[in-house]
């Protein structure tokens, strides 16, 4: 049974009268009142919050309400192609909205888009008012926008830097209404796309992808030097595709390695922020468009948001 009076004085300890509390079940939900606050102190305030409303068994959404100034925006990035990057974007978004967070997706992907397939938002397209585009809503509470929607589906998309320039700022400068945190997933390398968001929409921070192979690192080391040299802090990398469990007997073993891109990290003086296994039930409820952190019990993405909002409380 949760005790709603121990999480109202806990709140009140570190929101005073900004926040209210409601207990409902095993869910807390606590709306506090932004207004006046600049990003940095509204994200402070909400990870003291979430951290004074968690209790055993429950189940904690802040809401920060007013409108922020600034949107943030994360990107989601990798030195190689199919590492797993549009995975880790979808759900690190979806993690990141469980947590109370207005989440929005933008896939920058031009090469291989493929957030509507992981969102369940296959064959939405967005309609467009006063030049602006209005995200799509996906079943998981976190709107979002593909260049994939932009152009014919299944059509290769062979565009010119100041075209793909122009496409991904209709994207990010959408109608994105209350929307506070942007989740980017980038196309692999170090080409145009990036350099166009690093430039032109400068993003709070980035999130490397890499599996744990040596070929693998070394292209992830490239794509972090690029946002070091541009100034964009790195939020930190995952490891993904790390340890693969037989689904018939159980044995774990390692197709790619384990462990490189934590040593990596650690090299580098870079947060490692997690990793995630190599788990065929990964790639078959991505196809479905049912992505894994949209379950409550999900025990990787999870964990790897709370990683990011905590970054984005400091910075
Ligand atoms: N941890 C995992 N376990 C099992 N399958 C995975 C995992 N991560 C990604 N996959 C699968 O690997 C494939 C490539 O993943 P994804 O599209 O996310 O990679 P990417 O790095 O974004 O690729 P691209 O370079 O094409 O953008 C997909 O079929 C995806 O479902």
């Amino acid at each position: 049974m949760i005790d709603r009076r121990q999480i109202e004085g806990a709140v009140a300890a570190v929101a005073g009268p900004r926040a209210t509390v409601r207990v409902e079940g095993d869910r807390v939900g606590v709306v506090v009142d932004a207004t006046g606050l600049d990003p940095q102190a509204r994200d402070a305030l909400e990870a003291s919050v979430r951290a004074a409303a968690s209790v055993p068994g429950a189940e904690v959404r802040v809401v920060m309400t007013a409108e922020r100034a600034t949107r943030r925006l994360i990107a989601v990035a990798s030195g190689k192609g199919g590492v797993g990057k549009s995975t880790v974007a979808a759900n690190l978004a979806i993690a990141l909205s469980r947590m109370g967070r207005r989440t929005g997706l933008v896939d920058a992907d031009i090469y291989g888009p493929s957030q509507p397939r992981l969102m369940s938002a296959e064959g939405e397209r967005p309609t467009a008012r006063d030049g602006k585009l209005d995200p799509v809503p996906t079943p998981y509470g976190v709107p979002m926008l593909s260049m994939g929607q932009l152009v014919e589906p299944g059509r290769a998309i062979a565009w010119r830097g100041p075209m793909t320039a122009g496409a991904l700022g209709q994207l990010v400068d959408a109608d994105w209404g209350a929307t506070d945190t942007l989740v980017v997933d980038l196309p692999p390398g170090t080409g145009d796309v990036q350099l166009t968001m690093i430039q032109k929409h400068r993003p709070a921070g980035a999130v490397i992808v890499s599996t744990p192979q040596d070929l693998a690192l070394i292209d992830a080391t490239r794509a972090i030097d690029l946002f070091a040299k541009a100034g964009v802090p790195v939020i930190g990398l995952v490891e993904n595709m790390s340890g693969y469990a037989c689904p018939h007997c159980g044995e774990v073993s390692d197709p790619f390695g384990r462990g490189g891109a934590e040593a990596e990290a650690q090299r580098l003086g870079l947060p490692f922020l997690g990793r995630v296994p190599l788990l065929i039930a990964i790639r078959t409820a991505s196809d479905a468009g049912r992505p894994p952190a949209s379950d409550p019990a999900d025990p990787v993405f999870a964990p790897i948001a709370e990683h990011v909002a905590a970054w984005l409380a400091d910075h």
